[in-house]
């Protein structure tokens, strides 16, 4: 990715007092494998919620307790995708902590000579949030005019959406009680899979509370007065540029094409150095936020382009029977210690919700990190190598449903480590074309 140079001239940071909340006591905390039967105990047996918000939080804590005796293990050997020193206890709420809550994070203090937020980045001074009453803080990645800011206003109208200068500063927000929510995108119809989100959500205790669809409509940007026959470059997110690859090729551009940070970031950049050779692929939203002229409206390859984004909250949510809900899980098979064969385990898994009637909606492995790749002897033929990896698979069913805890019990028979990401409800909102509107 392109190092672009430093962002506009600030002015002086406000202070924020720091909500006191944040995470402040440290317990480890150990599982008994008697309290793996509490799990099913917080659902009754129609389905319905029978517990409470303490049941289903510990019931989430049950299953993660794998997870933590599996990571204990890879201490000293054993499977383990993250080193699993402690269970942090946040609010009186058990998490387990995968990375140590660096307390260098900054806050959206700052402010552009234009008036538009600063993200927050890992590099600067932490100084504190400030107070925000009842107003939601949704912590996002990019600057104002990107489409993560928009997402984070569909999936919470009137909240006070955050910039974050790195996917991982927004899940730290809220950890630290910057942000109460971050919405963060996970796969766009086009472009794939966004692979950091999937990582960081492994590595971070935060909870998927909920998804929106956003449908995404591209715009080339350039200064007032500029032509596309003067251009040389464009910039944008990476998505963005592969979301209109052939589109770009089609206006018979003679572009190179340079990936940046995100969409409106690339506009800000633009609009800031006063650059004539460069445009930038961003939305309609950012073209008015920078000053910049809109050369081609709807530059995506297809007009059917969504990004799916999560958000994101410290606890989860009581997973409900009364409307469509999603689960997201992450696991690793048996396959990973030699107790299965080949991709059986991965099979078998499956099955679990085939059998089920429940339907899967996304898989996407990413390599182990601890242990990306195994050695398989054979006696006459020499020493084979696998990849090793987690699956993470989202279906449609509520944790809920007894049919979803079945399946669920079933799959901690063929896995190594499971968590359940979270349970959530689906977004149903009529799907349109991507309208210059929507951003
Ligand atoms: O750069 C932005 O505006 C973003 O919000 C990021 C992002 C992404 O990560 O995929 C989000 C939606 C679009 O698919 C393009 C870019």
């Amino acid at each position: 990715m392109q190092a672009l140079s430093p962002s506009p001239t600030t002015t002086a940071a406000s202070p924020n007092p720091l909500r006191t909340r944040q995470t402040t006591t440290t317990t480890r905390v150990t599982f008994h494998p008697s309290q793996l039967t509490i799990r099913c105990s917080a659902f009754g047996r129609n389905g319905a919620v029978t517990g409470t918000r303490a049941d289903w939080q510990s019931s989430c804590a049950i299953l993660a307790s794998k997870v933590i005796s599996s990571q204990q293990n890879s201490s000293a050997g054993g499977d383990g995708s993250e080193k699993p020193d402690e269970i942090t206890t946040v609010n009186g709420h058990k998490t387990l902590s995968l990375l140590p809550i660096v307390s260098t994070v900054t806050t959206a203090a700052t402010t552009t000579t234009n008036n538009l937020p600063k993200p927050l980045s890992l590099s600067t001074d932490f100084s504190p949030a400030p107070m925000h009453g009842n107003t939601l803080r949704v912590a996002y990645q990019g600057v104002p005019g990107a489409y993560s800011e928009a997402a984070a206003g569909k999936a919470y109208p009137g909240c006070e959406a955050i910039p974050c200068d790195q996917f991982e500063v927004a899940f730290q927000a809220v950890e630290l009680w910057i942000a109460d929510r971050a919405v963060l995108p996970v796969e766009n119809s086009l472009g794939g899979s966004i692979h950091r989100n999937y990582d960081l959500l492994l590595r971070h205790r935060l909870h998927i509370v909920g998804e929106v669809q956003l449908p995404v409509h591209h715009c080339l940007l350039a200064l007032p007065g500029v032509r596309k026959e003067y251009l040389t470059r464009v910039i944008s997110h990476p998505q963005a540029l592969a979301q209109c690859e052939h589109t770009l090729t089609k206006l018979g551009l003679n572009v190179t094409r340079e990936a940046v940070d995100d969409t409106a970031g690339a506009a800000e950049y633009v609009a800031t150095h006063g650059l004539r050779d460069t445009a930038a692929i961003a939305s309609a939203r950012a073209a008015d936020l920078y000053g910049l002229q809109i050369l081609a409206d709807g530059i995506q390859d297809d007009s059917g382009n969504v990004t799916r984004f999560v958000m994101l909250a410290r606890e989860p949510i009581i997973p409900r029977t009364d409307r469509p809900f999603k689960t997201s899980i992450v696991f690793a098979t048996h396959d990973n210690n030699g107790e299965g064969k080949g991709t059986s385990s991965l099979f078998k898994v499956l099955s679990a919700f085939a059998f089920r009637n429940i339907s899967l909606t996304k898989i996407e492995s990413r390599p182990h990190r601890h242990r990306p790749i195994r050695l398989v002897d054979d006696a006459n033929v020499g020493t084979a190598k696998h990849f090793e990896y987690m699956f993470y698979v989202d279906f449609e069913a509520s944790m809920a449903e007894p049919r979803a805890q079945n399946a669920l019990a079933e799959v901690q028979e063929f896995t190594s480590f499971l968590r359940v990401l979270g349970s959530y409800p689906m977004d149903m909102s009529p799907w349109s074309p991507s309208r210059p509107d929507d951003q």
